[in-house]
């Protein structure tokens, strides 16, 4: 059996408790839809030797319950035996900490805006957003500041979607678009991640609401 700090255990799984409540709050996991983690175990450079705790599958994220959080291994597997299910996205999560260094937490959510987005520039494969002072929470701190998120097909196989994830997220840019699905973010800490996925929320629905004041004026 794995060696692992209880104490470490704890403050992931708490952590993640306010993170999903955050969330929930905003409206962010319908119909039982995202999942989160935070690595607990395992430097970013040891990164095939590291463990994180995740949401469990097919959760009704907005309740809080014993069976929320559970520890998985970099290949998907349980650290201890258990009934419960890890997320049916385990593996997306597991390839971007195995791609991104120092990746610490990796949120994702389904939302309108995400979904729309993602679907407007899917030809493209990805999206820019130029001169909003909200890319200053993605650490670009400079005039005419763009950042452009990549966007992926949504493929029913988790392996096959995770490899193509993994194929075109950079450590520059904390997030990928799935389209139609929703959105991975990361950072190198649980409040790094939530300040990109917040940031790029306000980005996407800023960009519909656009998008429509401009078809309808
Ligand atoms: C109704 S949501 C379909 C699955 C999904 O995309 C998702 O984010 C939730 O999956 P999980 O297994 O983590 O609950
Ligand atoms: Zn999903």
């Amino acid at each position: 059996m794995e060696k692992i700090n209880l104490e470490a255990i704890q403050i992931a799984f708490d952590t993640l408790q306010n993170v999903k409540d955050t969330f929930s709050k905003k409206g962010w996991f319908p119909a039982t839809s995202g999942n989160l983690s935070i690595r607990v175990k395992g430097t970013p450079l040891e990164k095939n030797q590291s463990i994180i705790a995740i949401t469990s599958s097919g959760k009704d994220k907005s309740i809080r319950t014993p069976e929320d959080y559970i520890l998985v291994k970099m290949d998907g597997s349980l650290v201890l035996p258990s009934n419960l299910k890890p997320s049916a996205e385990t593996l997306i999560h597991t390839s971007i900490y195995q791609r991104i260094p120092n990746c610490q937490a990796v949120f994702h959510i389904h939302t309108i805006p995400n979904n729309l987005i993602s679907e407007l520039y899917a030809d493209q494969g990805k999206v820019t957003f130029i001169n909003h002072e909200i890319i200053k929470a993605f650490d670009i701190w400079k005039d005419n500041a763009s950042i452009t998120i990549p966007i992926v097909e949504n493929y029913f196989s988790i392996p096959k979607l995770a490899e193509e994830i993994s194929k075109v997220i950079q450590p520059e840019v904390p997030g990928v678009l799935i389209r139609n699905h929703g959105i991975y973010v990361w950072g190198d800490s649980d409040f790094t991640a939530k300040r990109h996925l917040e940031a790029f929320e306000f980005l996407f629905e800023y960009q519909m609401n656009m998008y429509f004041l401009k078809k309808f004026k």
